[in-house]
């Protein structure tokens, strides 16, 4: 299983280069790293599992966060009407998004950034992507709210984009023009 020990931290380069497409049919090896990233976040999640292991509770993990430079997510979160999203995909791509905006009223942190880095972070408040699942289906999926900014984030990691790369420096709490506030 994937323990804090596995992620690694702002700075290492894997974290800034583009990650490369997971070749379909996806290979057993591929099958075993994409679960253990769900794997991950969902065990992140129980009070229990996190406090043994001393895992921070994520809602959202890239392969690239254990040095794995390959286009896998895992995401694991409920909407604010705790409708449970749980996906673990190769290869996702936006496909298309809204121009209005939204950004996480508590601004973003990461599992690989250890520090709170202050500010907004300007998101498409609802994206379409499309993606392979475990099962090598494409899957098709249409996120607004805490959903679409989880995997907005994730989706960064393939390429090499840290959150903090899009706060303001002079004023990171500077209102976001045509933007949507997203309560945590
Ligand atoms: C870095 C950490 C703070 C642990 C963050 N968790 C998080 O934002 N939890 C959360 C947010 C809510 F809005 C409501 C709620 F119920 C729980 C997280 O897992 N990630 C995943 C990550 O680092 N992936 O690489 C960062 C999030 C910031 C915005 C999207 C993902
Ligand atoms: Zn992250």
């Amino acid at each position: 299983m994937i323990t804090m020990a596995d992620i690694i931290r702002d700075g290492h380069p894997t974290l800034r280069r583009v990650a490369a497409e997971v070749t379909m049919p996806p290979s057993q090896e591929d099958k075993e790293i994409l679960k253990s990233l769900l794997e991950y976040v969902i065990n992140s999640q129980d009070p229990e599992l996190a406090e043994k292991y001393g895992l921070r509770g994520g809602v959202g993990l890239a392969a690239p966060q254990i040095n794995v430079s390959k286009r896998m997510i895992a995401v694991h979160v409920k909407d604010e009407n705790g409708k449970q999203y749980s996906y673990a995909l190769f290869n996702p791509k936006i496909i298309s998004h809204s121009v209005e905006k939204a950004y996480l009223t508590t601004g973003e942190g990461c599992l690989s950034v250890d520090e709170a880095i202050p500010g907004f972070v300007p998101r498409y408040a609802r994206i379409t992507l499309k993606a392979i699942d475990l099962d090598g289906k494409e899957v098709k999926l249409r996120l607004k709210g805490l959903p679409a900014i989880v995997f907005q984030h994730e989706i960064d990691h393939l390429n090499g984009v840290m959150f903090y790369d899009y706060i303001n420096e002079n004023d990171p709490f500077l209102p976001i023009e045509n933007a949507i506030p997203v309560e945590r």
